[in-house]
């Protein structure tokens, strides 16, 4: 047992007030968790945070990940650190990829640091797909955050901190992604606009991602890196399953193609992390490489590198119209569109 737990512990989600940040913080409340430390640089979406949820437990720290003081003033005598806070967006990355380094890379940096410094029991860092075989600034920048996390874990074997970093694909009707975009251009009898109706994307829900972090919290060795299993549909299947839940029979669909930074397919893992990675039902775990910078004991004892392929959106279970129909119809959001056509 790891002696880590969530009841009586001081959370630091920073990002707090995103999509992530704010699901795991309604989830730590009912897990009595003591404290939740909600680290972000938007006051008015603290505000209304403050106000939906209503709970004591949880704080509000204005500051910047880019800022160390503001890091270190936070994760001071906090248990368990969430890294959250990032810049997500793959177009703006394109343009602006130094602001992307500074938050992703120097920013998580402050945080790892501040986490062993005071003594944190357990960091737990969020990362994407988009992270594995990058070809777009913000993955770029995120696998260097991975890079970071690890390099701080094996060059700290005995601190008292774990750190560990969970991988996800695409969150399902996260703001401004695809799904809220089809049901929109429904709603408005536009055409649906489509790029490439054979790209594939891993299908994710929020409520999906809070049970890895919370066994990364408690569970993890320092170094492991988890990502999450999860189905996968074309763009085509899921245009027709979101049609077909708003009840249009024939919807008029305009190609676009492929945008900036955009694969046809996305990895969870690579084929050299397959190769180490322990199945563990719902998620993999890839535990960290512990060597050091002596390759010789290595190249002599050798080591047998399994023919595996990498984990992609391509060779995951692939859902049908109707099995994808089935998923969205989960989402509260689906419910809600379902609820308010049939009332
Ligand atoms: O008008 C559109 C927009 C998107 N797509 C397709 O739908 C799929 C999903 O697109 P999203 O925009 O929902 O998601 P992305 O995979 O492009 O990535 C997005 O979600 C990520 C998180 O999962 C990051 O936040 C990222 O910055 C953001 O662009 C992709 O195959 C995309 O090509 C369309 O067919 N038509």
């Amino acid at each position: 047992m790891s002696g880590r737990q969530i009841p009586g512990s001081v959370v630091t989600i920073t990002g707090g007030t995103g999509s992530f940040g704010s699901t795991m913080t309604r989830h730590l409340l009912t897990q009595d968790v003591a404290e939740i430390r909600v680290f972000s640089r938007d006051e008015s979406k603290q505000d209304a945070m403050r106000h939906a949820i209503q709970d004591s437990r949880v704080r509000f720290y204005i500051g910047d990940v880019r800022d160390e003081k503001s890091v270190n003033q936070v994760i001071r005598g906090t248990d368990l650190v969430f890294h959250a806070a990032a810049l997500k967006q793959v177009p703006s990355g394109e343009f602006f990829p130094m602001e992307a380094v500074a938050t992703n890379v120097t920013g998580s940096a402050n945080v790892l640091q501040a986490g062993l410094e005071y003594g944190v029991k357990s960091i737990v860092c969020l990362s994407t797909d988009k992270a594995v075989y990058p070809i777009n600034a913000m993955g770029m920048s995120k696998a260097l955050m991975e890079k970071t996390a690890m390099a701080y874990a094996r060059n700290n074997l005995d601190a008292a901190t774990s750190i560990s970093v969970t991988r996800y694909g695409n969150v399902m009707y996260s703001r401004g992604s695809v799904i809220p975009l089809f049901v929109d251009q429904l709603k408005r009898g536009a055409p649906l606009t489509i790029t490439d109706p054979t790209m594939t994307r891993f299908l994710m829900s929020l409520a999906q991602s809070v049970d890895l972090v919370e066994y990364a919290f408690t569970q993890s060795d320092t170094g492991d890196l988890f990502v999450r299993k999860a189905p996968a549909s074309t763009v085509a299947t899921l245009l027709a399953a979101v049609a077909r839940i708003a009840g249009v029979d024939d919807p008029d669909v305009t190609v676009i193609g492929t945008r900036h930074g955009e694969k046809l397919y996305e990895s969870l893992l690579s084929t050299e992390e397959m190769a180490h990675a322990q199945d563990f039902g719902d998620y993999y775990r890839v535990p960290l490489d512990t060597r050091t910078l002596d390759y010789a004991p290595y190249f002599e004892e050798g080591e047998q590198q399994a023919p595996l392929e990498a984990y992609t959106s391509h060779n995951t279970t692939r859902l049908g119209v109707e099995e994808t129909v089935a998923l969205l119809e989960t989402l509260p959001e689906i419910q809600q569109l379902i609820g308010s056509r049939t009332s």
